[in-house]
């Protein structure tokens, strides 16, 4: 792992510049309702390969939570625990203080974005969008009107009836993000959803994620291999490191939201970014036994 030398320059080269300054607010309000509780969770999978050591973490509301840490230390197999795609082999996962036995169940809704988009390429990116609506059977003049407000979130809403086919990478993730906001989510799970962007795109994206997220108020957990993007984005960075996959260590940034090129361009975020890259490199040989 390399130090986190300059990013600065770097990110001031490469990101847009805001559509508005960052305003310097107060933290947002109480953060203390835990939307999840996992509790010893341990993933063994079917052919033993043991994904998961016992984890203990708890997401609060209206908390940004980035999973970082070398490949293979369960940043994705911890996700889809939350996600409840898959069950722990032991200990348990506790949503929204245990009022609901799994996730989904009515009033809390939970949003997974990928890396892949996964569109429907023949339809419409409105269709795409409205689709879980659809499936919800949400009544079609309320869908509309969630797929306008959507789209505009995400600055596509002239784009409404192109097909994928004709739009940017860049432009696939922001349908891919439109169609998790259109169902209003208590708890929004990312899987390295810009990974496969270039880093000016990236940016980007990351300016408008923190914007919806401040002006949303969401919950959030979000996989990144990028330390620039979690001390962007996060209120809290989580570090793992592998064999087996565990927790190695904790960030909290209190940098007040919305963040902006502003923060990009501090002494502050190459600050935080050196210290993150620290804990990176002790987590990565930690991982392979060389401590
Ligand atoms: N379905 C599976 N069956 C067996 N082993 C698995 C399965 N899924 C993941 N693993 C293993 O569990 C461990 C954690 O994998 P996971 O994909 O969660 O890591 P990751 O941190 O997300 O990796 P990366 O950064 O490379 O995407 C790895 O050793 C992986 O090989």
């Amino acid at each position: 792992m390399t130090a986190a030398s300059q990013p600065s320059p770097r990110a001031a080269a490469e990101a847009i510049p805001a559509a508005s300054p960052c305003r310097p607010v107060a933290p947002r309000a109480p953060l203390d309702l835990p939307v999840v509780d996992i509790l010893s969770a341990e993933k063994i999978f079917p052919d033993g390969t043991r994904g998961l050591a016992p984890i203990d973490l708890s997401i609060r509301r209206g908390e940004f939570v980035s999973l970082i840490g070398p490949s293979g230390c369960g940043k994705s197999t911890l996700l889809k625990l939350v996600a409840n795609l898959f069950e722990p082999s032991d200990g348990r996962i506790v949503w929204w203080q245990g009022n609901f036995s799994r996730v989904g169940e009515a009033g809390r809704r939970l949003a997974f974005v990928f890396q892949d988009p996964t569109l429907m390429p023949w339809a419409r990116v409105r269709t795409n969008v409205r689709l879980p609506l659809d499936l919800a059977g949400t009544d079609r003049a309320e869908a509309d009107r969630r797929v306008d407000a959507a789209l505009v979130q995400v600055g596509l809403d002239r784009k409404g009836r192109h097909f994928p086919g004709q739009l940017s990478g860049g432009m696939r993730m922001r349908v891919s993000i439109a169609r998790a906001m259109v169902t209003e989510p208590d708890l929004l799970l990312m899987d390295e959803p810009f990974g496969a962007l270039d880093e000016f795109t990236r940016n980007k994206l990351d300016d408008d994620l923190i914007r919806l997220s401040w002006e949303k108020k969401l919950t959030t957990v979000f996989v990144t291999h990028s330390l620039y993007e979690a001390v962007f984005l996060s209120t809290r960075i989580v570090v793992m490191a592998a064999n087996p996959g565990r927790i190695f260590g904790q960030l909290e940034l209190d940098e007040p939201l919305p963040r902006g090129d502003d923060f990009r361009n501090s002494d502050r975020f190459a600050a935080l970014c050196r210290e993150l890259s620290a804990m990176l490199h002790a987590a990565s040989l930690e991982s392979r036994g060389d401590r």
